[in-house]
């Protein structure tokens, strides 16, 4: 295996295909089912080990302190967890929106922790990486795991499925939704059933929707943009809305002609996490 001392590697996002709620835990957090799939579009991360012991970010996010960021938070959380002299340089380019429900401070985290893994010569399992990931975000495990997945418990208990891979135009409609608030509103529905087995078979919905349509009405809006090329959903607790295509040139020319006030991408779904499929080309 290479002896690598820098490694440049994707903080790909996730969409939740569909999201169900189906309780809530003694701890506050909720009992969830989800349906996880990977897009081949995210943030990069790039790393560079050092001898020196110490973390350093070479780049900010603004308003956001380096203690907060979630890519110091893993490396330093990783280093705690075995003792290492090594330390490490990071900087990055954050393509994926804050509080958008793709996941990018979750994939952020993983991205780190499976960079530095191989980085600082740690050969921790995957599993040792994700208890150590979902101590920082419900939603690590799964970037950590890295395949498509329904995911129970908090979202850390995941079962690998396999799914056609499809095209996605996914919107940002430039409102930052956080987490903690829709799991902590009244109004969120939380008893819906276990679907189980069922999964394939019934329409994919996300609980989250009706309630942040309501506390966000531009959300409401993308939605009803979005249903002229397909059924369309929220990933996560939003703000980022998405339509599925049978070819990219069909999601591309959605794009073109999306709001000006509202921003978009483009990208393939992927069953393995496009960080995995990176990491062991480049450690080959
Ligand atoms: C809802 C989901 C679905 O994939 O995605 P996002 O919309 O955030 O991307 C995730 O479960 C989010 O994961 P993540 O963003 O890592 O959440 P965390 O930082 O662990 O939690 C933020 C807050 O959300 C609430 N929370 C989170 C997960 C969960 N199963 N139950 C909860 O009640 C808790 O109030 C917690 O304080
Ligand atoms: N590296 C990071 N990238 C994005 N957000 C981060 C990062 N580190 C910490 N955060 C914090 O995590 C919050 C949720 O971010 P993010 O994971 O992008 O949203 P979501 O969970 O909705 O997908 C942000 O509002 C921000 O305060």
């Amino acid at each position: 295996m290479a002896d690598l001392t820098t490694l440049s590697l994707i903080a790909p996002a996730k969409l939740n295909l569909f999201l169900h709620i189906n309780g809530r835990l003694t701890n506050g957090y909720h009992e969830l089912e989800t349906l996880f799939v990977f897009l081949d579009y995210g943030d990069r991360l790039h790393f560079k080990r050092t001898s020196d012991n110490a973390i350093t970010l070479k780049t900010q996010i603004d308003g956001l302190p380096d203690q907060e960021n979630l890519i110091f938070k893993a490396a330093n959380a990783l280093k705690l967890a075995t003792n290492t002299s090594f330390g490490a340089e990071i900087s990055f380019e954050k393509h994926l929106p804050s509080g958008g429900g793709v996941g990018g401070g979750s994939s952020d985290a993983a991205t780190t922790l499976l960079a530095l893994n191989a980085l600082w010569q740690l050969d921790l399992s995957l599993q040792e990486l994700a208890d150590i990931g979902v101590q920082l975000g419900a939603d690590v495990p799964v970037f950590i795991n890295g395949h498509a997945a329904i995911a129970h418990g908090i979202g850390e208990q995941l079962e690998a499925v396999e799914l056609a891979e499809t095209w996605y135009l996914v919107v940002h409609p430039n409102v930052h939704i956080s987490t903690g608030l829709i799991f902590n509103d009244p109004d969120l529905p939380r008893n819906t059933p276990k679907l189980s087995s069922h999964w394939q078979s019934v329409q994919h919905t996300n609980d989250c929707e009706e309630l942040v349509k309501k506390r966000y009405p531009e959300v409401e809006k993308t939605l009803n943009w979005l249903l002229k090329y397909g059924p369309s959903r929220m990933t996560g607790t939003g703000a980022c809305c998405f339509v599925s295509f049978e070819t990219q040139q069909a999601a591309q020319a959605a794009l073109t002609s999306l709001p000006d006030s509202w921003q978009g991408f483009v990208a393939r779904s992927t069953n393995i996490s496009p960080a995995h499929s990176e990491l062991r080309t480049k450690l080959n």
